[in-house]
């Protein structure tokens, strides 16, 4: 089995000139010493190393290879994948990551729907990864399509109107959750690539004198796989996601000439991106000295942004993660070009701790998910003692069922305990399924009512009397759901299941 990278891959492409700066008689200034090494350089004289580079005769399928498939397949092993497109607007993040895809494969599509045809060429049987286990193996597919535009989460799956699209994110005890997010079972590339034109369809786009299909938001599609994979002794569930993330381009507002909601949006933009820099900074230099005392008392402003807060996982957590830093080769971009190759060469000092997810505390899935990985996980539990308690009771009557023996009343006392533990784990099961599900619906319907209580600035503002009302309905639901919040609060509170059933965890070791 191929070895899980630690720290986050860079690779950077090189577009080729476009009509435009040929049209200007633009000159390249970005270069490769060897035509498939991993050298750049720069203004033929600033040199740098990255994972892999790709020239600008590099073609879709040649960087899907040689970047991201292996990357793809490890969502089967069950770990949790990362794709970052980075860059200068008109650069190419777009096109690389295939967030634009028209539902017809070409040579130019992009890594999003190559990946999909692979996840679900596995899924659906027509290729295998690890034969053995091709057997009692299920898989469940569910997708997910966001944006972040201005500061703001946008469902892009919901069927609802663009204001009320808008979905918030919550810190959990499982990691960063967005309730309310549509998430939707698919079961073949061809479901997910309609899923995927519609939701690409919804996205911020506007034309700038660097794109005339600009995308002003940064977007994040997410497939969600889990395997369930049934033997006789036992059941393992692994549920890993991609993240497919194609950031709005970086740009200058002096040479953009961007003004009214362009400019406003660029200033978001920037303002996001520096988070997303300054978060790259810190956790390099933490990459770079692990074992430092600094490294252990610096501080990550993950919190400076909604773009952060959703890659706080992807970012020094527990994600593989490769960044595709795109770059314009013409001379005219040469500063947004060094500028977007020293974030990259930051990125590549970035630790990550890649680890499977096959328990219930994970922070993947969603509380459903993770509710049938804790039943499963006590159902295995159960399932090995029950086989051990046979096997010593067999033991037991082999030698002739002698009661009076220290090893019978051992026996006895098993019996016994393993009889109370099943009632409690029976009991623990139903009451962790009923706190679980009553979360998840307080949530789901406070990440619906969080957008009424927002203000839209593009619509029209009541005054006198209908203010009023207005404010007093705002305040109602304002009360409303603080007391959703403390319920969700008060039951994330109670005793897990792994609490409850701690005692399992002392009649093993006996
Ligand atoms: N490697 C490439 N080969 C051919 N054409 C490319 C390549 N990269 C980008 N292009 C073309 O360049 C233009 C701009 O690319 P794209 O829209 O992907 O940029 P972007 O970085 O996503 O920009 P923005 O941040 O403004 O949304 C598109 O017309 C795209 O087809």
């Amino acid at each position: 089995m191929a070895s899980v990278p630690e720290t986050v891959q860079v690779a950077v492409r090189i577009r080729p000139l476009s009509e435009q700066e040929q049209a200007r008689g633009c000159q390249s200034v970005v270069s490769q010493p060897s035509p498939d090494g991993p050298r750049l350089v720069a203004r033929g004289s600033e040199e740098f190393t990255f994972s892999e580079v790709f020239g600008p005769a590099a073609s879709q399928t040649e960087v899907y290879e040689r970047s991201v498939r292996s990357l793809v397949l490890k969502l089967f092993e069950g770990y949790n994948v990362c794709i970052l497109a980075y860059g200068q607007t008109g650069s190419g993040k777009t096109y690389t990551i295939g967030t634009s895809f028209d539902g017809q494969l070409t040579a130019d599509s992009g890594i999003l729907p190559r990946a999909l045809l692979d996840i679900f060429k596995v899924v659906n049987g027509a290729a295998t990864l690890e034969p053995s286990e091709e057997n009692g193996t299920s898989y469940r597919v569910i997708c997910s399509f966001m944006e972040i535009y201005q500061e703001n989460v946008y469902d892009l799956f919901s069927h609802r109107n663009r204001y009320e699209r808008l979905v918030g994110i919550r810190e959990s005890s499982c990691g960063i959750i967005v309730p309310g997010l549509t998430e939707v079972p698919v079961s073949s590339a061809e479901e997910t690539f309609r899923w995927l034109v519609r939701g690409a369809s919804c996205r911020a786009m506007a034309p700038t004198s660097m794109n005339k299909e600009s995308n002003r938001s940064h977007t994040i599609f997410t497939v969600m796989v889990r395997k369930r994979h049934r033997t006789d002794e036992d059941e393992k569930v692994t549920i890993a996601k991609l993240h497919f993330v194609d950031l709005a381009g970086s740009e200058r507002t002096k040479k953009s000439h961007a003004s009214g909601d362009r400019l406003r949006e660029t200033i978001q933009i920037n303002k996001a991106l520096l988070a997303l820099g300054n978060v790259i900074s810190t956790l390099a230099s933490i990459g770079a000295a692990p074992s430092s005392k600094s490294a252990r008392t610096t501080f990550v402003s993950y919190r400076d942004s909604k773009l952060t807060r959703l890659l706080q996982s992807s970012l020094g957590g527990n994600s593989i993660t490769l960044m595709l830093a795109c770059v314009s080769p013409a001379n005219y971009n040469l500063e947004e070009t060094l500028s977007t190759l020293r974030y990259a060469d930051r990125a590549l000092s970035i630790r990550n701790k890649p680890t499977k997810i096959t328990s219930a505390s994970s922070s993947s899935g969603t509380e459903l998910e993770r509710l049938s990985l804790t039943i499963s996980q006590l159902r295995n539990e159960n399932e090995k003692l029950r086989r051990r308690i046979a096997t010593e009771l067999k033991a037991f009557q082999d030698q002739g069922g002698n009661g009076g023996t220290l090893q019978s009343r051992n026996m006895k006392q098993l019996i016994a305990q393993n009889r109370t533990l099943h009632g409690q784990l029976q009991s623990t099961v139903e009451a962790s399924t009923r706190n679980e599900l009553r979360a998840s619906i307080a949530e789901n319907a406070l990440g619906r009512m969080e957008p009424l209580l927002l203000i839209d600035p593009q619509e029209p503002q009541p005054f006198g009397e209908e203010s009023q009302a207005v404010e007093e309905l705002r305040s109602r639901c304002s009360e409303v759901l603080l007391r959703y919040r403390n319920e969700v609060e008060a039951l994330r509170k109670r005793p897990t299941v792994s609490e409850k059933v701690a005692p399992l965890k002392y009649l093993n070791s006996i």
